[in-house]
């Protein structure tokens, strides 16, 4: 019979009972004890629910309490001095978020940083890197799949345990602080035989399945990856009568699919991601081997189709045979919220999204569901309620509404350009907008300040009226107006006072986005997030900013700057539609910006930004892919952007990550002006312009705005020193790394004044 499996279960928990149990330790308020025995309840609830599903591989192993890299990291001794006199739950919380405590009589003062934190492939989880040293040892302690194991045990509940495979395990994680560059995966012979012993841990306690996790297998992987992959799965093999089914996930496997597939008894695709990958891999199967089918999306929000996953499935029965299939998400569900359950204002307000929406619990069932329909079960219930929800989601006028795809259709070729050059455009706004050399700028928020949260929240809640939000925001944009002037900054912003954040204030504005009242997935640690959700075809409700920015503007002579979140980011941060390509999408939203940029532009405002912090993050994870989606995702923009004349000065802001290997398509994007996180990655961003030319203007940040620290003049002076080698005077802006919402305001004016200042002594220095 064809299994009903999973691969992880939002360890958050239903009501982020897990963050908030963390975070109550953190501050002190309940023991490590109370911890643990409270996360126990929690696990406990999760694999009887599972239980109760109906699913036959429960995962255990896999719950964390900060993140499964640094879970993996120490439960194999992989501790970097800095944090090795620490008790084990200190250590490991001191390793994922740092650890700041006074001297006590009996305990020394502790003061050291976090780990390094990096996205996990392409999702918006943040793992923990490991680091190791080059004669690296490696111990087996406490491990967490076995404790786990045992807990479920003890409930008459048998699981599979997950582990990190060991592969990715060294690939992600780099070598220590001050050790010299060497190549990880040599440490792979060491930390085998740990692995084995785990395994052995594993098997003594009753397992018979153990799920190791190798998502590295969907990268462009190098000969010598794949080589470790051989050697380790070839290591492992036979060693204990556990069976091991290797996971890969978030994307195509390719060939480094032979690199373990004689060595392991099954393998897990992501056919979510990779639909096309059945056929190629089917072939490739031993006799005995199982294939863990991936069929139902572990990363997003919607029901699954249950008639083309079953027919999937069946294939793989057709050519496998019923005992040498599973059915499975995608990935881990730990990437998707909780239940839709929680999910009461949706359900009343709009019934039909309701049943399009289908979270972690409701993805156990629909895998359930699946294999029952492969086994020959009676579920016709089940597929008739799936089916008509499928359908109504094909033609709803909530999801279609045929104006927007009209006007995609007949965009016309023109509209996706700029119509002047940028020497041209830049002849106009010089004229227009008589900047100084090194104009200064911010990036758009300013402090969300206690009192603008508490009038918020008394909005939200209904005890303050529209009116009187409305008079309050104004005041705060006057104050942040009047605030700019004094510091004399150049190209002014309104500050942002009205917005909670940049993709879901937007999304209220937008038709085709909901929002969830419960639909939290961890981005790192104890850190949830609530994206937005997009399910319909978007366009613009009624103008956007218009009020806010020509009020902003009617408080001062100088240039102020429009504020708008960009396409691919308003997508990217949000749970998006699966129904229609992203491209397509990324269209509808770009042609909305662009009627508020035109708008903007028609109500007298100068200068407009369209934000894209997100495109990198966006990027495929196979290079095979990068140029389709900087094809769409540049056009995007550039078609959010290009309905205006020569003389609107467009800039774009981006932030949170390396540019460097997309330079190409920034320049792309054509913005007039390009404000860019900078001051953390210094030389390396800039490095870039000795061999790229980049013509339009640029302002890479001067400081860091993720900490309340000031920066000296001194200090900018010789950062806009360094730039000023790099890119030409008549080029180059004054602005900071970010917007500054998370700051509070002393340490803002101090810091702006500062940069004001240095922009001002390289103005004098160069008309001299
Ligand atoms: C993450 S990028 C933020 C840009 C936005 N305009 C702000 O200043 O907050
Ligand atoms: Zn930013």
């Amino acid at each position: 019979m064809v299994k009903a499996t999973n691969l992880g279960f939002p360890y958050v928990g239903s009501q982020r009972q897990t963050k908030k149990l963390v975070e109550s330790f953190w501050s002190g308020k309940i023991s490590g004890d109370e911890l643990k025995a409270s996360i126990l309840e929690i696990q406990q609830a999760h694999w009887k629910l599972q239980k109760e599903q109906g699913l036959e591989h429960i995962p255990s192993g896999e719950f964390t309490l900060y993140d499964r890299v640094l879970d993996t990291a120490q439960q194999f001794g992989a501790i970097p001095q800095r944090y090795q006199h620490l008790s084990p739950l200190d250590q490991f919380f001191a390793m994922g978020r740092g650890l700041q405590r006074a001297a006590t009589e009996s305990t020394e003062k502790v003061d050291v940083p976090a780990m390094e934190m990096k996205k996990w492939f392409d999702t918006n989880y943040h793992f923990i890197v490991p680091e190791f040293e080059r004669d690296q040892e490696f111990t087996l302690q406490a491990p967490r799949a076995v404790e786990q194991f045992k807990a479920a045990k003890a409930l008459n509940i048998h699981t599979r345990p997950v582990l990190v495979g060991p592969v990715s395990f060294l690939f992600l994680g780099k070598p220590g602080k001050g050790v010299d560059a060497f190549d990880t995966l040599s440490l792979l012979p060491k930390l085998l035989p740990k692995y084995i012993e785990l395994l052995k841990q594993l098997e003594e306690a009753g397992a018979d399945w153990v799920q190791i996790d190798e998502p590295i297998l969907i990268l462009d992987l190098q000969e010598n990856v794949k080589a470790a992959l051989d050697s380790a799965y070839k290591a492992i093999k036979g060693q204990t009568s556990l069976k091991t089914l290797v996971a890969a996930y978030f994307g195509r496997v390719e060939n480094n699919i032979l690199a373990i597939k004689d060595h392991v008894d099954a393998l897990h695709l992501d056919l979510v991601r990779a639909p096309e990958e059945l056929d190629t891999v089917l072939p490739l199967l031993n006799k005995d081997q199982v294939l863990s089918v991936g069929v139902v999306d572990g990363r997003n929000i919607w029901i699954n189709n249950l008639e083309k996953s079953i027919a999937l499935v069946q294939k793989a029965v057709a050519a496998l045979g019923q005992d040498r299939v599973f059915v499975a998400p995608s990935c881990s569900l730990s990437h998707s919220p909780f239940s839709t359950s929680f999910e009461t204002k949706i359900k009343e307000k709009n019934p039909e999204l309701f049943s399009w929406l289908s979270f972690s619990v409701e993805k156990c069932a629909e895998i359930v569901t699946i294999a029952k329909a492969v086994n020959g079960q009676d579920v016709k219930a089940e597929l008739a309620a799936n089916a008509s929800a499928v359908a109504t989601r094909r033609t709803s006028p909530q999801t279609v509404n045929p104006e927007v795809r009209d006007r995609v259709a007949k965009i016309p070729t023109e509209a996706w350009k700029r119509p002047s050059p940028f020497a041209t455009r830049r002849e106009a706004q010089v004229k227009k907008l008589k900047l100084p050399l090194f104009p200064t700028t911010t990036i758009g928020s300013f402090p969300q300040t206690k009192e603008i949260r508490v009038a918020r929240q008394q909005f939200t809640k209904g005890t303050l009226s529209q009116a009187d939000y409305d008079t309050f925001i104004k005041a705060q944009t006057k104050e942040m107006v009047e605030a700019q002037e004094k510091l004399d900054i150049d190209v002014l912003v309104h500050g942002e006072a009205e917005r909670n954040d940049m993709v879901e204030h937007f999304g209220h504005l937008l038709h085709g986005y909901d929002f969830t009242q419960n639909g939290w997935v961890v981005s790192y640690g104890s850190r949830c997030v609530k994206p937005p959700v997009i399910f319909g075809d978007v366009s613009r409700r009624c103008p956007m900013t218009i009020d806010e920015i020509v009020y902003a503007q009617s408080l001062t002579k100088r240039p102020m700057k429009g504020m708008l979140t960009g396409p691919v980011t308003m997508m990217k941060w949000s749970f998006v539609r699966d129904d229609i390509p992203a491209n397509e999408l990324c269209a509808q939203v770009g042609l909305a910006l662009r009627d508020e940029v035109v708008d903007l532009e028609s109500a007298g405002i100068p200068c407009i930004q369209v934000d894209e912090p997100a495109i990198r993050e966006g990027l495929p994870i196979r290079r095979a892919d990068w140029d389709a989606y900087l094809d769409w995702s540049v056009g995007c923009f550039r078609l959010s952007t290009a309905g205006v004349r020569d003389e609107t000065q467009i800039h774009t802001h981006m932030c949170y990550s390396d540019f460097n290997d997309i330079f190409d398509a920034i320049a792309a994007m054509d913005a007039d002006v390009i404000t860019i996180e900078n001051s953390k990655s210094d030389e390396k961003l800039l490095k870039i312009f000795e061999s790229k030319e980049y013509t339009n203007e640029i302002g890479p940040g001067l400081y860091d705005i993720h900490s309340p620290r000031v920066p000296s003049v001194e200090e900018m002076k010789q950062r806009f020193a360094d730039m000023l080698k790099y890119i030409p005077a008549h080029l180059l802006w004054a602005n900071p790394d970010c917007g500054l919402k998370s700051r509070q305001w002393p340490e803002t004016n101090a810091a702006l004044a500062n940069m004001v200042e240095v922009a001002k002594h390289f103005r004098a220095q160069h008309k001299a």
